[in-house]
Parts: C-alpha cells; structure tokens; sequence
C-alpha cells in the first residue's frame, strides 16, 4: 500500500500537478492577510497556516475546495478533528501500559477508548461521504483531478489476479495518513518559521532584501518558479526544521532482531523513539544549538532529505515522509509571499522578539502554544 501511495500519490509528478492549487491558495491567503494589513491589525499566523494547509489537503486530496462550494463539514470542525486525532494518537492508553486484560479493563473503566474512537468515527463519515460524493459523480470527473478520483480509479481497473485488492477501507486509510500527516505538519513549520524571524530582526530583514531585490518590486504574484531564486529562504527553512521538527519523535519503531548498539543490547520486538528535536540541538554537532543562525548550512551539503542523520525532520528510511516534496513547496511558497509582500512588527504590548512566547505544546507533533500574532505592514 504504501508502495501504491508513494509511486501513485506522491511522485514529483503529481506533486507538480497540484501546484495550481498552492498557488492559488497562497494567493487566497496573501488577500486575506492584505486585508488586516489595511486595518493594521494583527494576523493570526498560526490560524492562517492550519487554514492553508487544510484547504490545499482538502483540494488535493478530496477535490473540495472551502472557497467555493457548500462543505459537508466546517473547515474549522477539520481542523479540529486533526488536532484531536493527532493528541489521541500520541497519548497512552492504559491498554498501552498494561498490555492485556487489566489494561483492556482500566480503558474501559475510565473510558480510554471512548474518546478516540469517537473522534475515528467523525473522520471516518466524513472520507465516507466524499468518497460517496465521487461515485455518484457529483465531485468530479477527472480520473487525476485528486487523490480520492484516482484511488477510485485504481480500484476499478485492478485486474483480478492482483495480489494486493484496493478497496475503500484503504482508501480511507490512505485519506487518513494524508490528512494526520499534511495538515499539522506543514502548518507547525511555517508557524515556527515566522516566529523565529520575528524574533531575529536580522534574519528577517536580510530576507526580505534578498527576496525583493532578486525578484525586484513590481510583482503582484509570486510563484513557484521564484522559489529557486531565493537560497536564503532555503537556509531558514532548514534551520526550521533543525530546531523546531514537527514530529520531534518521528513515528515509533519497534526491533525484528535482537541489536548492540554502542554496547546495549536490545531485545526484538522493543518500541523504539528517536528523538530528533534533540538531535537538532545536540551541542556536540551543532555551535551554538539554541541560535536561530541559517548561515549555518552556507558552505555545508547537510539536508534534511533523510541522508543526514543530525537533521531528520522528515525522518529516514524506509517509512521517510512521502509527502516531502508538497510539503515542501507548500512551506517556501507560503513564506516567500509573507516576505515579499508584507513587512512584519510585534504586536502592540511587545518590544522585541524576545518578548514572543516559545512555549511548546502536544505530544505527537510538537506546536507553538500560544498562536502567533504578528501586525503585518504592506511594502511600500
Ligand atoms: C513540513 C511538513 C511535514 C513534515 C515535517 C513531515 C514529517 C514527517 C515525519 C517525521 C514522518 C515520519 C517519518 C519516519 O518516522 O521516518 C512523516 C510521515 C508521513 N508523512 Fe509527513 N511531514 C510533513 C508533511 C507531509 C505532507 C504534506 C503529507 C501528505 C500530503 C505527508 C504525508 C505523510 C505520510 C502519509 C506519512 C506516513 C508514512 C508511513 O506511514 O510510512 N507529510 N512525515
């Protein structure tokens, strides 16, 4: 299956077959936030990037777009659902801890499961009336349109003697790993980078001087095709994910064979967490790990596509993050059109950067706790 998903769903390809949709929604977004620009009041950022990374999940993969057409569901309600599945996900139960009857016995005692199978169930319908709404035709016609069409697809045209059957239970399951996976994700990385350029004025302004003297000053649109011209940006991304990983403990492992390592033996079938917020901060590696400094990777081929085992945002190996390539495109493009168009001041009752909150909150990604609340200034 996942073989299916990465070949089929998330090859380079397709990736670039969806960049209307970044496009558009990043647009969408730049409007909305020239709005508050023009009343001078302050934009939640936090709320904008969950907004947009949920609209271009929903387009790409359910071919639904919130701007346009009535919803089956409040995109704040999905929103919501993420962030509650993804909390339920990376708490323990009782049945985790005591692995058995008495587990089983507590959970149900103290409603362990309730809970979670509630929240399940709500995303459960949700994929269900979707996929519903592409059989009976009403959402699309194109085979390639979004992810939900062209798993529809797929499962038709399987030949019978097809070792592995698609059918529209893994459909849903394939729905909800994008949506856990892509929503969150990319919204918690824009919020932290945005959050550290507020507070390295420095960072900040040498930028937005690259973006603007690069791109020059009479663009009304930035697109993907800018995104090569910048190599600043890049670096602050990187720095991003180096300090502020959204999943810090990636997705838990567990041992088929008994291992050494330095020493320590480990028996098979042990749950394994790595710890890759650590890593990025790990003063063995890094000079002075706790700096926001981007220039760190100037001269460097350091990058987190997997390769590099100090800098592991997306994870390794065989269960590396599929969705890398539109993750990442999502993330620069955003950004650059929140550099190129706006400047950027604390709101009022903050005097410097130091002032912004870094408190850290949740369990299986790691999000800034309190919003961020930025006044954005159109360039003149
Ligand atoms: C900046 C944004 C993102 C970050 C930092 C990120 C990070 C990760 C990480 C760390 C993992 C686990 C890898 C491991 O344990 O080795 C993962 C898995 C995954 N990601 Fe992402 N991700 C991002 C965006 C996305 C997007 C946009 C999508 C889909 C459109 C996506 C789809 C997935 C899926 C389906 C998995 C599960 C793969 C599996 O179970 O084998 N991710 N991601």
């Amino acid at each position: 299956m996942r073989k299916l998903a990465v070949i089929e769903l998330f090859s380079l390809k397709r990736v670039h077959s969806f960049r209307n949709i970044r496009e558009e929604e990043v647009d969408f977004m730049v409007k909305k936030v020239f709005q508050s620009a023009l009343s001078q009041s302050p934009v939640d950022l936090s709320k904008t990037f969950f907004s947009l990374t949920a609209s271009i999940i929903c387009r790409v993969a359910l071919g639904q777009n919130f701007n346009e057409s009535d919803f089956v569901i409040e995109q704040e309600r999905i929103e919501e659902l993420v962030n509650e599945a993804l909390l339920a996900l990376g708490s323990f139960t009782c049945s985790d801890l005591f692995p058995g009857g008495i587990g089983r016995f507590l959970d149900w005692l103290f409603g362990g499961h309730k809970k979670i199978n509630k929240v399940f169930e709500e995303l459960d319908a949700f994929y269900q009336h979707v996929i519903d709404d592409h059989l009976a035709g009403k959402t699309t016609v194109d085979s390639t349109a979004d992810i939900v069409a062209l798993l529809l697809d797929l499962m038709d045209k399987q030949e019978y003697k097809n070792y592995f059957k698609l059918n529209i239970d893994n459909i849903k399951g394939v729905l909800m790993d994008i949506f856990l996976a892509g929503v969150d994700t990319g919204a918690i990385t824009m919020i932290w980078a945005m959050t550290e350029l507020a507070r390295n004025p420095r960072v900040m302004k040498k930028a937005q001087e690259e973006i603007r003297n690069t791109l020059g000053l009479k663009r009304d649109r930035i697109t993907e095709e800018d995104i090569d011209k910048v190599d600043y940006l890049k670096l602050i991304i990187k720095e991003t994910f180096r300090l502020h990983p959204a999943l810090p403990f990636l997705l838990p492992r567990e041992t088929m064979s008994h291992v050494k390592i330095q020493g320590y033996d480990i028996p098979p079938k042990t749950h394994i967490q790595l710890n890759v917020w650590t890593i990025g901060r790990d003063p063995d590696r890094w000079t002075d790990p706790e700096d926001f400094i981007p220039e760190r990777f100037t001269n460097t081929c350091v990058d987190f596509r997997g390769q590099n085992f100090e800098l592991l945002p997306f994870g390794s190996g065989r269960r590396v993050c599929p969705g890398m390539p539109m993750a990442v495109a999502t993330v620069e493009l955003a950004l650059l059109n929140l550099l190129y168009f706006f400047d950027w001041r604390l709101p009022e009752g903050m005097i410097s950067g130091e002032d912004i909150d870094m408190g850290e909150a949740g369990n299986l990604t790691i999000i800034k706790k309190l919003p961020l609340q930025l006044v954005p200034v159109q360039r003149h």
